[in-house]
């Protein structure tokens, strides 16, 4: 991997690299774009293939919640941190209390929280060595884990692109095929259930596959079926790049509305939804609720206040299909521009000379 290359087509500011032998901590902080604030993110801990895996996962995700604080409305830039390891075997404290210290480091250019692999009580250990962490025990006066939340965002965000696709938004009685029962979808799958549709799910853990079936009734498949599943709603709630060309052909769902991140593996696979008139919630508006959630504690955490914001995914599904009717442009590219064009009216606003500029953010975390 050419990495310049690389960071000069997508415009990426920094790449941090963060060892420890005593520990056995090896992690990488990549911080794509700052215009708007702080670059907050999660730190994802997986066991990668190899370092132009984990160096390339940063990056990508790290773009993605420039966009995710973009399309939220929030002033926060996006950036994001890989740790390599098992998170079943390989976690010490130590390895997240030096973490803590090389975030501390970027001086609030970096703000971490949850991602796949790490855990409130990981956050706990960060929040030893630097203030600069989310998502932290509430004893600690924070929001802890952000899931639930997600889930409430990409419940109601579903919610805004079946109304596009079926004229309604109610879901009773709509059959929903949910792949990935984890944090975010089990609640996400709650909130379905409360509301009357029929849940189809598929996971390669079998417990979260059981607790669906007990607690909502959800019909299991293999994790091979769930395509194609014949459903009103396909939620894809696991890994990325589950829309590609051998899934889309076995879709009969006519909304793609689920929390995981990068679902599209190629742009070009957003157009295809287009065109077989599947409505598409792009991955980073849907499921901002987290972030838009750890982001509260920035102000002092209020659970209401985060909540009310979480409601405005809603709006902000809606809005992206109004973009892409208007331009006769697929949601997700919808999407790009509507954030593009508010980091960019930001960039013009915030243009003129200042001696000593402040951002609303700057006073946060000083204890
Ligand atoms: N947790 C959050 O607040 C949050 C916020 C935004 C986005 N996301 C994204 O949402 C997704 C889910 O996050 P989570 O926190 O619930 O993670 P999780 O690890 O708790 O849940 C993911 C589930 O998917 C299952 N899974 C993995 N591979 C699978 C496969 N091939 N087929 C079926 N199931 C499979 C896992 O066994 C697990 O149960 C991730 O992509 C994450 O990046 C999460
Ligand atoms: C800040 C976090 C809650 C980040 C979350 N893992 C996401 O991808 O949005």
């Amino acid at each position: 991997m050419n990495i310049f290359s690389y960071m000069e087509n997508y415009d990426y500011e920094q790449l941090v690299f963060c060892q420890d032998a005593n520990s056995g901590l090896k992690a990488i902080i990549a911080i794509h774009d700052t215009t708007l604030g702080p670059a907050l993110g999660g730190t994802r801990m997986w066991t990668y293939a190899s370092e132009s895996e984990a160096i390339e996962d940063a990056l990508r995700l790290a773009r993605g919640m420039t966009y995710k604080a973009a399309g939220a409305g929030l002033n926060l830039g996006g950036g994001k941190a890989v740790i390599i390891g098992n998170p079943r075997t390989d976690k010490n404290p130590e390895m997240f209390r030096a973490f803590g210290r090389y975030i501390q480091g970027l001086n609030g250019r970096y703000i971490t929280a949850e991602d796949v692999g790490t855990t409130v009580a990981d956050m706990d250990l960060i929040h030893l060595e630097t203030d600069y962490v989310t998502g932290v025990s509430p004893a600690f006066g924070s929001s802890g884990n952000p899931s639930p939340v997600t889930a409430y965002g990409v419940y109601r965000g579903m919610k805004a692109a079946a109304k596009e696709a079926f004229g309604t938004d109610d879901l009773s009685g709509k059959t929903i095929a949910v792949q990935g029962v984890g944090n975010v979808a089990y609640n996400l799958c709650r909130h379905l259930h409360e509301e009357g549709a029929h849940l189809i799910v598929t996971d390669i853990n079998k417990d979260n596959v059981q607790r669906a079936i007990d607690d909502f009734g959800a019909k299991a498949v293999d994790p091979g079926d769930i395509y194609s599943q014949t459903c009103d709603i396909f939620s894809p709630c696991a890994l990325g790049a589950i829309i590609n060309d051998e899934t889309i052909p076995q879709l009969t769902a006519r909304v793609v509305a689920g929390a995981a991140n990068n679902q599209l593996k190629e742009d070009r696979h957003g157009d295809i939804l287009q065109e077989r008139g599947i409505v598409y919630a792009p991955d980073y508006i849907i499921n901002a609720g987290g972030l838009i959630n750890v982001a509260d504690e920035l102000e002092g955490y209020n659970r209401d206040r985060a909540m009310k914001k979480v409601e405005t995914i809603y709006g902000n599904i809606q809005a992206v299909i109004e973009i892409s009717n208007r331009d006769g442009i697929p949601t997700y590219k919808a999407a790009d521009r509507m954030c593009e064009e508010r980091i960019a009216r930001v960039q013009r606003s915030r243009s003129t000379f200042l001696r000593d500029g402040k951002h609303a953010l700057s006073r946060i975390h000083h204890k």
